[in-house]
């Protein structure tokens, strides 16, 4: 029997080499990574693909089989796994005032990259507590590592079991508060109600009541029961926020800084959320017919744009004499207010 050349035991032998040339250079190829380095199983272990920006790692070309790109189109399906944003719990909370500009404060952040917040206000410290923290975290948008989750509720600010349940939450919260001359809020908190209710009484009515005095006449007194007047003390929700929470986690925000040079208070919130300075004078413009600062820009949106009707309303005319009444009242908690804060707002 006649073997065929092109099979001859020398070539097969020949072959024979060959293939296990090739074997070896691709075992070796394999070995140069550490398979434990970067195995799904341990990415996924460190939740970071950062961990491997620095890594260097070599591959051994083979017959054109370009393993640096391959690894890229792993690197980059890792990447794309491990940032799939998640839904967490608060890392910020804008607890109030009412009526101070909270929603300007979290509007403007949210034109921050790093920053993503519940649209709406979520009340859950103060209504929906019972409904537990899964029913929270429902809530919040999804974020990725890095990012903050942010929230704001105003009526937080005034819940007495508030600062309790949101220590419990988290103690490293970071809190933050807009506060606004007493008086202008108790206006804007009056001009929210009666746009609901046309047929509310008067301001003047409202804020002050009649009180006998002792030779038989009458005198107006602040009605200090009155929730748009109650809420401008400020001085008693602060004592109780600091009873669990020291003063370094919590900022205020002055409501008028934030109005008359957005930038200048962004940056001070910026700082204190750890935040990058992105926000910047170059994000915001003045609005003469709204009155207010406007954002050019913002999250989902790349045109200019303000915040809504009800947010900048103009005020009825209040009379100058229940104005200076309500200001004589507020006097002192105003004090108290500094005091407690560190800060003097200043207001008249
Ligand atoms: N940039 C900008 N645009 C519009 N409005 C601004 C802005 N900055 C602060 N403000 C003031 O915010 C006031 C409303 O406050 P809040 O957002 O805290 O109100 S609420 O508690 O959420 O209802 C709102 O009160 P009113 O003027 O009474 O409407 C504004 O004075």
């Amino acid at each position: 029997m006649k073997f065929c050349p092109a099979f001859s035991k020398q070539t097969i032998f020949i072959y024979f080499i060959l293939l296990f040339l090739f074997y070896l250079f691709y075992i070796l190829n394999i070995c140069s990574v550490d398979e434990e380095k970067f195995s799904l199983k341990s990415f996924f272990k460190t939740h970071h693909i950062s961990n491997y920006k620095s890594a260097t790692i070599r591959f051994v070309s083979l017959l054109g089989y370009n393993a640096e790109d391959s690894f890229e189109n792993k690197y980059r399906r890792l990447k794309k796994q491990n940032l799939v944003p998640i839904k967490r719990l608060p890392d910020a909370l804008i607890i109030g005032v009412k009526k101070c500009g909270t929603r300007a404060l979290l509007e403007f952040l949210r034109a921050h990259p790093d920053v993503r917040a519940a649209g709406s206000e979520v009340h859950f410290f103060d209504k929906f507590y019972h409904k537990g923290f899964q029913w929270y975290r429902e809530k919040m948008p999804p974020t990725l590592e890095g990012q903050i989750t942010m929230e704001k509720t105003p009526s937080y600010w005034v819940t007495r079991s508030a600062p309790r349940r949101v220590y419990a939450m988290n103690p490293a919260v970071r809190l933050l508060a807009v506060v606004r001359d007493p008086v202008t809020r108790a206006i804007s908190d009056y001009t929210q109600s009666a746009s609901k209710r046309p047929t509310l009484p008067r301001f003047e009515d409202l804020a002050l009541v009649n009180s006998t005095v002792g030779w038989g006449g009458t005198w107006s007194v602040v009605d200090a029961s009155w929730p748009p007047v109650r809420l401008g003390v400020y001085a008693r929700p602060l004592r109780r926020w600091l009873r669990r929470f020291p003063r370094s986690r919590l900022l205020l925000i002055s409501g008028e800084r934030l109005v008359a040079d957005p930038a200048a208070e962004m940056a001070r919130v910026q700082k204190f959320l750890g935040l990058k300075q992105v926000i910047t004078e170059k994000h915001f413009y003045f609005n003469s017919t709204k009155g207010f600062p406007c954002l050019l820009k913002s999250e989902g949106q790349s045109i200019p744009h303000c915040l809504g009707k009800t947010k900048g309303r103009s005020h009825p005319f209040i009379d100058p004499v229940a104005i200076e009444r309500l200001r004589e009242y507020y006097r002192p908690f105003n004090e108290r207010f500094y005091e407690l804060s560190g800060i003097n707002f200043g207001w008249p």
